[in-house]
């Protein structure tokens, strides 16, 4: 499975790249909003900012909900870097989208999924990558993981090529699920990837190791 970090901020994705397992990022217009990124010509900046630090899948949202302008928007985008991911939402025109960049050799992902009905759509669109939301269906006293699992399930016997992208991470054991369940990639907040570090019995384990290498 693919680690994606899930933020427009630079010094979190340049933390998450040293550490040597990061293959992507994404971001979204609140991610983008809450570093104070404003403006077209900042917003086209802060992504080739974040394309000279990964050499990975970099997802870019589109604000455009109408074919005409979304296709116009996610060529723009596309052509700041050869990595750019266009992100397209899972709307009527964001579907029609999907197959436009396809058929034109961009990359595409498709967020805003919430079921395995729009999972297969997506598919069928030939989106790249399918963003079904883990945590905000969670917080709805719905089983993210287990739509996962299902869309894992489904790709498999049909044989679509989209990745299944883990999106809206919110813990450590939502990675470990995701990865249970199928998932090609998880894209999560700096936190919930450091938060697969942590074991007390790692750290006594050390203290004692440390203690008893005095003794050496
Ligand atoms: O529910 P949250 O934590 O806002 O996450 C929303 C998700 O949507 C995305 O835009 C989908 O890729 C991610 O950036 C993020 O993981």
């Amino acid at each position: 499975m693919k680690f994606f970090i899930d933020t427009a901020n630079l010094a979190q994705i340049k933390e998450a790249h040293d550490l040597g397992v990061l293959d992507g990022v994404t971001t979204n217009p609140s991610l983008m909003a809450k570093e104070g990124i404003k403006g077209e010509a900042n917003i086209l900046k802060h992504y080739a900012d974040i394309c000279e630090l990964v050499d990975g899948p970099i997802s870019a949202e589109v604000l455009s909900t109408d074919f005409k302008s979304i296709i116009e928007e996610g060529k723009k985008l596309a052509a700041i870097h050869p990595n750019i991911v266009v992100k397209v939402p899972m709307i009527k025109d964001g579907v029609k989208a999907l197959k436009y960049f396809t058929d034109n050799g961009i990359k595409t992902n498709c967020t805003l999924v919430f079921s395995a009905g729009q999972a297969i759509l997506a598919a069928k669109a030939g989106a790249t990558f399918v963003s079904p939301f883990i945590g905000r269906i969670d917080d709805s006293a719905w089983d993210g993981v287990e739509l996962i699992a299902q869309i894992a399930q489904i790709y498999s016997i049909q044989g679509f090529k989209t990745e299944i992208l883990a999106a809206s991470i919110r813990n450590a054991l939502h990675i470990v699920k995701c990865a249970e369940a199928g998932a090609d990639i998880c894209t999560c907040p700096l936190d919930s990837i450091l938060g697969l570090l942590k074991h007390p019995l790692t750290d006594i384990g050390l203290a004692k190791f440390l203690e008893d290498a005095k003794k050496m």
